[in-house]
């Protein structure tokens, strides 16, 4: 069931056209749709149930906007948060903090000490010296913190270089061969009750296989944990699943993804956890936009819509492939490079992308822009900062606002001693 579908001509979230959306809250902007959240969400807490006791929590980073945070709180989800920004947002959220953990390679004291008065559930450790930061806070607080340390199991997550965490290259977690040790030396400490082991090897995964080997390597560390007479009653397995974001692309899907960790995790006899991000959101949004003007090229025309690389960083970042699609249903097509009017060439969204065909002043959609889109949106160019709809049925809500330029330059100064 697609919640972004043609109705009369017209492409609709949910019940309501995007043309109104765009009426009345301009564009760019982006679009979420509450059922789509709503689906995701039971989708793969079913899938993961196929593995026995487990627990999962909404990698935020991938979209932290309150509204989004609800809907998942509201389907059971707890939060995977990096920083003592999203731990508030997934308190505010509603999210109950026993089912918050905390990961993300470089906490602070301040953040730690954060979680520990926020009394969140796990501590997501990636390295000694952080355990020992957060065992000596604790202590000092009379507390003893939940945590599992992060494994890196030096695997290709076969993914985008700039979004792979496994490798014994990337700075995530520690190195599997080291883990014994570290682990034995941090169960010692009287601040923390170290209750087993996480990983995270990448995101936007395409292929089952190399999860399953780091999984299977996990499974190895439990045991020998264990052999040490070291108890471990939850393994965090991350997240990392892929979606589509091509017509016809067919990664695998969570009831694959939980049938999968079913049979490596058999007999592991622990809590397994989750932190799903981009397999939740992902497919839930689109940005809107508008075509500004469309002009001429050497080889191909092009269309220069609204939103831009400030906007949506993918494609910038890492040449992401992100569906066009007008609103306005069309038969005709063209083939187009399709850019934003930022002053730089890596604001281009699509080379020569054959697609429906549009002119100036038409809707048009980046689709899958759910995951890691405005949460990763800037300024840069004196630009407003794209503001964010859900739709709930027929209804919808501005669930960000548009921050305008004037706004953002309101916050700086000039001091005195410029002025004369
Ligand atoms: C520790 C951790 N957990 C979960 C996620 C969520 O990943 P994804 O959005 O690929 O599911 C990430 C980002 O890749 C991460 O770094
Ligand atoms: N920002 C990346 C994903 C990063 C995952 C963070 N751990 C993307 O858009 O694909």
């Amino acid at each position: 069931m697609n919640h972004f579908d043609y109705r009369n001509g017209i492409l609709h979230c949910e019940d309501v056209p995007l043309t109104d959306i765009a009426r009345h809250v301009g564009t760019p902007v982006y679009v979420y749709s509450r059922a789509t959240l709503e689906r995701h969400a039971q989708v793969f807490q079913k899938a993961v149930a196929q593995a026995g006791k487990v627990d999962v929590a909404f990698a935020v980073k991938a979209n932290p906007n309150l509204a989004v945070l609800r809907v998942l709180a509201r389907e059971g989800m707890g939060a995977d948060v990096v920083s003592g920004g999203e731990l508030e947002r997934a308190l505010a959220a509603g999210m109950a903090p026993e089912r918050i953990v905390f990961s993300g390679v470089g906490k602070t004291g301040v953040e730690l000490a954060q979680g520990l008065d926020r009394d969140i559930g796990q501590f997501n450790i990636e390295s000694e010296e952080e355990g020992m930061e957060l065992a000596a806070i604790a202590a000092a607080k009379g507390l003893v913190a939940d945590a599992v340390l992060r494994v890196n199991p030096d695997v290709d997550a076969g993914t985008h270089a700039k979004i792979s965490t496994g490798k014994a290259e990337n700075k995530f977690g520690v190195p599997i061969g080291h883990a014994i040790a570290i682990y034995t030396r941090l169960a010692a400490l009287p601040g923390l009750n170290m209750r087993g082991v996480a990983l995270h090897i990448g995101s936007m995964l395409e292929n089952l296989e190399p999860l399953a080997a780091a999984f299977g390597r996990i499974g190895t560390l439990v045991e020998t944990i264990r052999s040490g007479g070291l108890s471990v009653s939850h393994v965090d397995l991350g997240g990392g699943l892929g979606v589509p974001y091509r017509p016809g692309e067919n990664p695998p899907t969570p009831e694959d993804y939980g049938a999968m960790v079913a049979r490596v995790t058999k007999g592991w006899d622990v809590t397994l956890m989750f932190e799903p991000g981009r397999v939740i959101v992902g497919n839930a949004g689109v940005l809107l936009t508008s075509v500004i003007r469309v002009k001429p090229g050497i080889q191909h025309p092009f269309v220069i819509v609204d939103a831009a690389m400030n906007d949506l960083a993918r494609p910038a970042l890492y040449d992401a492939y992100h569906h066009f699609d007008p609103v306005a249903q069309t038969r005709e097509m063209m083939t187009a490079n399709i850019v934003g009017p930022v002053c730089e060439s890596a604001d281009t969204f699509a080379m020569a992308r054959e697609c429906g065909a549009v002119r100036a002043g038409d809707l048009a959609v980046f689709r899958t822009a759910g995951a890691y889109g405005a949460t990763m949106a800037s300024t840069y160019n004196s630009r407003a900062l794209v503001p964010e709809v859900l739709v709930d049925g027929g209804r919808y809500a501005v669930v960000a606002d548009r921050i305008a330029a004037a706004t953002i330059m309101g916050a700086e100064r000039v001091p005195e001693w410029l002025m004369s």
